[in-house]
Formats: structure tokens, sequence, C-alpha cells
């Protein structure tokens, strides 16, 4: 199965329109991949909180719509990233607001086979707290494991990879693979690297991460996008900058791994 990331740079002077352009000519160039990862909000912009309500969008706005035209043009399972969300139906959550932070799946034909609304809001009392409702369910994407099988992977971003409930969750579902785009900062970089291992290891999946590079809203952002393996072999790891990681797994990995080294049978649940 090959796989393929993109660690985008941007900065504050690129518009939306422009981003959208240039994801869609770095999604075209990976043709032959069997997924295709975007990094969280990419459009919007990762802390670009002042920009979100004016770049809000729904799941059938123009992001969304760029994302099925590229995937069907490569002809990738896409990973869309995520958008700030706001539905056309005019829903609104239990806080009373009417932004999400939502990722989009799209298959090689373009359609939309899975959302997932982020579970953990980050910024504490500010940032998406403040702006956004919380996503309330699991998701996942069944990815064509490109020999006519297909992978069961569970959607998360960003901060809710210091939850790791949620992958236990996941694994409880079926999960073999962890897929997680990011806008995490430079500043923390260490804990992204460490966690990312942490939920390969605990829960002997894939974990296929990409993260943000550049600056933008006065945050450097952190890059090292990876993809480890369920023993916690780093297979690829991006530096700082913008780069387009492409890797190749095979997923049989975690069923054999997990009978040879059968951690998960072990739990004691309900302690
Ligand atoms: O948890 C962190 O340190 C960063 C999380 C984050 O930047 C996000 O969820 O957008």
């Amino acid at each position: 199965m090959r796989i393929a990331l993109i660690q985008l740079a941007y900065g504050d002077e690129e518009s939306l329109e422009a981003r959208t352009e240039r994801i869609a000519e770095l999604v075209g160039a990976q043709r032959g991949h069997d997924l295709v990862v975007l990094p969280e909000l990419w459009a919007p912009g990762g802390f670009s909180y002042r920009d979100w309500e004016q770049r809000a969008q729904d799941t059938t706005g123009a992001v969304a719509r760029a994302l099925a035209d590229a995937a069907r043009a490569a002809g990738v399972f896409l990973h869309g990233g995520s958008i700030v969300e706001r539905p056309a139906s005019g829903e609104k959550g239990p806080e009373g607001k009417s932004l999400w932070n939502t990722s989009i799946v799209l298959d090689a034909g373009g359609a939309q086979v899975a959302t997932y609304r982020k579970i953990h809001r980050f910024g504490f009392a500010g940032g998406e707290p403040k702006l956004m409702e919380a996503g309330e369910s699991l998701a996942f994407a069944d990815i064509p494991d490109g020999a006519g099988g297909s992978v069961h992977a569970g959607l998360s971003t960003c901060y809710d990879l210091r939850f790791p409930e949620l992958y236990r969750a996941q694994v409880d579902q079926g999960a073999t693979m962890f897929v997680i785009p990011a806008a995490w900062p430079m500043a923390r970089v260490e804990h992204w690297s460490l966690l990312l291992r942490a939920r390969a290891i605990e829960d002997q999946c894939f974990v296929v991460a990409c993260n943000t590079a550049g600056t933008h809203a006065r945050t450097p952002m952190g890059g090292h996008s990876a993809v480890i393996a369920p023993t916690g072999e780093v297979l690829a790891e991006a530096g700082d900058g913008e780069q387009v990681l492409s890797v190749e797994i095979d997923p049989a990995e975690v069923p054999a791994y997990r009978s040879a080294f059968p951690v998960l049978d072990d739990r004691r649940l309900g302690l």
C-alpha cells in the first residue's frame, strides 16, 4: 500500500484560492499512491482564528469540491485534511455554535466516503472551544490497500492525539491504522513525535500523521509528519519544511505483529 503525506507549508500572505490551487497540483502529482493525506485546516489556516468565520464552508463547498476534483483527477483515495465547517443546513451544536473542525475523506472517484468532526478542541478557554463545537462520534474510513483488500482506519485530528482512550475505542472497533492530520506547532513538536510512536506501539496500529509546515498567524508549525509501523518503527519522517513523504507499507503487518506479540489480549478491562 503506497501512501503520500503532503506536509504543506503556508503563510498568511497566501490567499485561500491560491492555496487550494496549489493543493490540487500537489495531489495531482501523487498518482499511483493508494492514499494521499493533507494536513488539518490547510485552507482556513490552523491558527488563523480570526479568519475562520469568514472562511467556513459546508462539506459540499468550494474546498470540498476542489478536493473531490483533485482525488478524481489523480485517481487517489484522499484524506483532504479538515475544513472549518459551517453546515448549509444551519445546524447548531449543543453550545449554540455553528462551526466544527471537520475532516473530509474521498475515494478515488471523488465521492465523499467519511467526515470526522474533531472531538477534542484545542485552545482551552480560547481557540477552538471558543469558536467551535466538539464532534461527538468516532469515524472510520475503509481505505483500499492496492492489493484488493482494505484497511479500516480510525480518523482523528491533531490535539486528539493527546487522548489515548480515543484510539483504544477505535481499536475496539477494528482499526488497524490511525490517520491524523494536524497543525501542530513547532513549540511542542517533540510531544507530537513521541505521542505518534506511543499510539502506534500501544495499539499495534499503523500511524499515518500529516502535519503542517511554515509559519502562519505568528505560529511556527512543527512539520515532522510521519508514518509509523505497529512495532513503533518510524518508516518515514519529514523535516521542518514543505515536503511530500512517500512510503510503502504492508497492512498484513498488523495482524502478524498482534499475533506474534499479543499485548492487547492482556488488557484488564473493568478495573
Ligand atoms: O496539543 C498540542 O500541543 C497542539 C494541538 C493543536 O495545535 C491543535 O489541535 O490544533
